[in-house]
Order: structure tokens, then C-alpha cells, then sequence
């Protein structure tokens, strides 16, 4: 080959250094400059293999890629070429396209290590993109990158599809295209940008709403959206081959961008960005399971917005809002994770709570008036409906429980019976239409209470009732306990499970397994996977029946002392 020119060879160095030091855009600009100055083919075939690696380490895919293919046109067998070319394909989620490039690769090359570990790791991304999930390495992957756990993942789109709703103003929503069982895995998805409240915090400016100056959330919150406006920004310009399915997500009532005649997409500027972050950037906790066990332990009004981390899920953003769920979703790292929180027939328009299901009505209808709409669920129509009277009876009886909890005077479970039945009579639906929320805190306070006290007929006779009150329907006989109708889901449903699975076990150890089965369905659920069971929900945390030293520590004061005789 003859010598590069010394011009070219000053910029191809200098590249190399910038590489060298992190200065992959420097580098980029470098290696421009050389490749603008080449003549012949074996000097730009050495150039575009050093901008695509720098391109690459820069993660501009879309860019890499077209250099890497450069490098195939000119020479089809290049090892560097072929493996850049599936880091490439790799960086945009395109598993299959980087695992033909590998392919070809070891066939040429076989004794390439790094190609032959990513054939390896191409593969475990094709399982999970067809639902098979290891979701105790995901869990270890999402501990070892803390405190900014973005997995080496892929994204598995279940039996869902975005459909125009039957209502125009709901826009689009997720349908889904088989029948489905509670605890069905509907969607995995890789974040397409995060933030975490971990990450250092850098002085970006506030996003408020484009068109509206006036904060309209919390600094914290305002600062977080900024960063991730920031992050959003890089990756869109990086890779324009993402824009479009970005440029898909709701904008909002008040965008009004003009689209560009040649891409037939808007400008992606400051707006474009921040209108789509504002409608689907979800609020996300780092650890679901944990969030869970504090979350079912703590009092509603005590619970706390655990949501510090702020995120993108491009395919998770179709889904519309109810305040009677029939999707939970949950997260590990940055994979957010959607199960079935009920059976659901197929052509079911699934819906998810953008807020706290558990607020009162009035107070649900105002966190929603940022996404521009009021919640017409089964659950606010009813409550729509309550007059006032049955809601101050309401308020009433639960200051009544809480008087009992606070003078430990629950020594007769027939008081506290007569106390849930009056909070019961306020409520005029049944409860599969009208979930019995006021019910949740008192008594999952019982059956702690009684679990501790290793009354075993008490806490199925109180979890059964919560159930009940939530909507559930079973299936009971003295040899098998089914779940026939899934409720109203909250995290407080697999402590009641998960006790009841405990009170079974002491006086009908058949229904024993079949009642644990269901919590941790439920469990599955709420945190979405089940290999965490142990750490939560095993006898070390949660106390034995009839053993106090479990959960006493977490659980509220007024639970402490209670004894049932
Ligand atoms: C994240 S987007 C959901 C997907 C959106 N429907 C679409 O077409 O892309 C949020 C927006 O959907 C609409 N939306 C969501 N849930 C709704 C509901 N229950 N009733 C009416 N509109 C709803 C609101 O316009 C809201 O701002």
C-alpha cells in the first residue's frame, strides 16, 4: 500500500489521539477531515474503520453503521468491518442483522473471541425479544449497575397492539390481540432514554411547558425532565433512524409543528423534545420489589412518590389511563415490565393508572388535569355519584378503626367486623365496580396483626374479606383454592395472599400451595417477576405465623401491641 499523504496522516493522528483521550466527537471531526482529503481506496478503507470506531464509542449507530458498510462495499470479507458493522446493528436493537454479521464473521474468522461472545450475547437478545426472560440475571445485572442501572437488554412486545380508540379524544391506545391471563408477561421494554435520580446532577436548564412559562411541577421534577429533554436530544440527533418512532409518541394539545417535506417528520428541536417528554415520561422507582414491601407495609398516607428517576418507553407510551387498571407495570433497571393485572379477553383496550388509583376523586382528577383529561373509569363515574353523606360516613368509620388501633382495644374481631361493615354500607356498587379502597389500610392492619398472633382462621376469615372487597372471586373447596375473578389490585393483595397461604398452611395445609401460588402470581404482578420472592416475602422479613419479629419494624405504630383474644 502506498504511504498515506502527510496531510491525511495529521488528521488520521490526530484522531487517534482524540480517541484516545474520550474525544470521540473531536475524533469524528478529525477523521472527516482526513477522509475529505483521501484518494485512494486502502487509505479510506483505514479511515472509515477509525471513524466508525469512534462513531461506535460515541453511540452515533446509525453512522457507524453507514461507515462500516463502507468498509464491506470495498472489502466484503473485512474482519473489522464485520464486526463494527454488528456492534452497529447491535447499538440500534437490530439483534438479528448484528448475529448475520457475527455469522458471517466466524465463518471467516473462527478463532475471533470477541465475536464469538457476542454471537452468545445477540443470542440471549433474541430470547428476549421473544418473551424468555432470565429474570434473576436481570435483577444482578440491574444491583451491579447501580446507581445507573441502563441493562443490556432487549424489548419483547407481547399480545398488544396500538389501535385508534373507540372514543376520538382517547387518541390511541394498547389492545390486546389474544385473550390473556392475570400474571401474563404483556410487554418488556428497554427505556429508550432515562434519567435517574441517582445520576449526578448537572445544571440543565428546567423544562416547563413550551408554552407556558410558569413551573408547573416540582424543581426536582422540572430539573429531571430538563436532563432527560438533554439526554432525549443527543440520542435523536445521533440517530435519526430513531426520530420517527419518537415523533409517533402524543404531543400534546398545544404542539404545533410543521413537518418537514423531504422526512415527513417535524424539526427535532427544544419543543419537539419537551412537549412529548411532558404527555409520556414516566416517573419510575430504581427497584420495584422493594418499593413493593415498603409500598404494602406503609399507610396510604404515609406512602411516598418513590417515582425520583424519569424516563421514555416508547411502545409503554400508547397506553391510556384508568383508575381501575387492567396492566401493572413495574421495573428492573431501566426495563420497564407490563403484566396482565386481570384475565382479559382479546380486542380489550388495556389501561394503567398514570397516578395513584388509591387518591380520592377529586384529587385523582386533578393530578390528571396535566395529561389534559378527567377519568371516566367505572370507579369515577360511581364516585362521581357519592354524595357527600356516605363519604363523610366513610371518613368517619375509618377515624372510629384507627381510635380502636390507637387504644389497642382490638381484643374482639367483632368489633373491628361491625366497623367494616358500616365502612362497607358506604359504598352503593358492588365491588367489582366499586372497589373497597377505605377497606385496604385497616385491614391489613388485622391480619398483621393476627398473623403475628398466629390466628390463623382470623387472617384467612380477613384476607378473604379484603379480597372480596376488592372485587376478587374464588373458588373454595376443602381440597383446592382458585382465584376465579381478579379484583383491584394494590400491593397490600399479595401481603393478605401471602398471610392467608400461612393461615392455610397451619389449619389446611391442602390449600396451602394453591394459595401461595396465587401470591405469587400477585407478586409477579405488582413487581414483575417472581425470583425475588424470598428476599421480601421469606419467613426472615415477613415473621413466621404466630412469630411477631418479622415485619414488626416496618409495619405502622398502631399495628404494634395489638392482640386479638
Ligand atoms: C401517554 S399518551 C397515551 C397515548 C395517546 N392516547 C396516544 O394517542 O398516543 C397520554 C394522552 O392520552 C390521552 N388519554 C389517556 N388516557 C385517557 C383517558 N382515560 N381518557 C381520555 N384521554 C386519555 C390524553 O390525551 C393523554 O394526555
Amino acid at each position: 500500500m502506498a504511504p498515506m499523504p502527510t496531510e491525511v496522516l495529521i488528521w488520521k493522528l490526530q484522531g487517534n489521539t482524540h480517541y484516545k483521550d474520550g474525544k470521540y466527537l473531536k475524533a469524528i471531526e478529525s477523521y472527516d477531515e482526513a477522509l475529505r482529503r483521501v484518494s485512494t481506496e486502502d487509505h479510506a478503507l483505514i479511515l472509515l474503520l477509525n471513524r466508525c470506531q469512534a462513531r461506535l464509542s460515541s453511540q452515533h449507530y446509525d453512522a457507524a453503521l453507514e461507515d462500516a458498510m463502507a468498509v464491506l462495499d470495498m472489502d466484503k470479507t473485512n474482519e473489522k468491518g464485520l464486526f463494527r458493522a454488528a456492534r452497529a446493528c447491535y447499538g440500534l436493537g437490530s439483534f438479528t442483522q448484528s448475529r448475520s454479521h457475527l455469522v458471517g464473521l466466524v465463518q471467516l474468522y473462527p478463532r475471533n473471541k470477541a465475536a464469538i461472545n457476542d454471537i452468545e450475547r445477540c443470542e440471549h437478545r433474541l430470547r428476549e425479544q421473544a418473551g424468555d426472560f432470565n429474570f434473576a440475571s436481570v435483577l444482578d445485572e440491574a444491583v451491579n449497575k447501580q446507581p445507573s442501572p441502563h441493562l443490556d437488554r432487549a424489548t419483547y412486545i407481547g399480545s398488544i397492539e396500538v389501535r385508534k380508540c373507540a372514543i376520538e379524544s382517547h387518541g390511541r391506545g394498547l389492545f390486546t390481540t389474544k385473550a390473556v391471563k392475570a400474571g401474563e408477561l404483556l410487554l418488556c421494554e428497554k427505556a429508550f432514554t432515562t434519567i435517574f435520580a441517582s445520576d449526578d446532577r448537572k445544571d440543565v436548564t428546567e423544562v416547563h411547558h413550551p408554552k407556558n412559562t410558569k413551573p408547573n411541577g416540582s424543581k426536582w421534577r422540572l430539573k429531571l425532565r430538563g436532563e432527560l429533554a438533554a439526554n432525549t436530544f443527543v440520542k435523536l440527533s445521533r440517530n435519526p433512524s430513531v426520530v420517527p418512532a419518537f415523533a409517533d409518541l402524543y404531543p400534546g394539545p398545544d404542539a404545533d409543528e410543521k413537518i418537514d417535506e423531504d422526512t415527513n417528520l417535524p424539526d427535532v428541536d427544544d419543543a419537539f423534545v419537551q412537549y412529548r417528554i411532558i404527555y409520556n415520561g414516566f416517573g419510575f422507582p430504581s427497584n420495584t420489589y422493594e418499593y413493593h414491601w415498603k409500598s404494602a407495609q406503609t399507610p396510604d398516607d404515609l406512602k411516598e412518590d418513590e417515582s425520583g428517576s424519569l424516563g421514555i418507553w416508547i411502545s409503554a407510551s400508547y397506553i391510556n389511563h384508568s383508575c381501575y387498571p387492567l396492566v401493572r407495570r413495574s421495573y428492573i433497571g431501566d426495563m420497564m415490565i407490563f403484566r396482565a393485572q386481570a384475565d382479559i379477553p382479546v380486542d380489550t383496550e388495556l389501561k394503567f393508572g398514570y397516578i395513584s388509583c388509591l387518591e380520592t376523586y377529586e384529587q385523582r382528577q386533578k393530578m390528571l388535569e396535566k395529561w389534559g383529561f378527567q377519568c371516566e373509569c367505572q370507579v369515577c363515574l360511581a364516585e362521581k355519584d357519592h354524595s357527600q353523606k356516605k363519604v363523610k360516613k366513610r371518613a368517619k368509620t375509618i377515624e372510629k378503626i384507627i381510635e380502636h388501633f390507637e387504644k389497642n382495644t382490638g381484643t374482639d374481631l367483632g368489633v373491628y367486623t361491625d366497623l367494616l361493615n358500616a365502612l362497607d354500607s358506604t359504598y352503593i356498587n358492588p365491588p367489582a365496580i366499586e372497589p373497597r379502597k377505605a377497606m385496604i389500610g385497616p385491614i391489613i392492619n388485622l391480619i398483621s396483626a393476627c398473623h403475628s398472633d398466629g390466628l390463623a382462621a382470623q387472617v384467612i376469615e380477613l384476607s378473604l374479606r379484603m379480597l372480596r372487597g376488592l372485587g376478587f372471586d374464588f373458588q373454595v373447596t376443602s381440597a383446592a383454592f382458585k382465584i376465579t375473578r381478579w379484583g383491584f389490585m394494590v400491593d397490600e393483595v399479595v401481603v393478605a395472599l401471602a398471610d392467608m397461604a400461612d393461615g392455610y398452611g397451619a389449619v389446611n395445609p391442602t390449600l396451602y400451595n394453591d394459595v401461595l401460588e396465587m401470591a405469587k402470581t400477585a407478586y409477579e404482578i405488582m413487581c414483575g417477576e417472581r425470583v425475588s420472592w424470598d428476599l421480601t416475602y421469606g419467613s426472615e422479613r415477613r415473621g413466621n405465623l404466630g412469630d411477631s419479629a418479622g415485619r414488626v419494624e416496618d409495619v405502622v405504630d398502631g399495628v404494634q401491641g395489638l392482640s386479638f383474644g
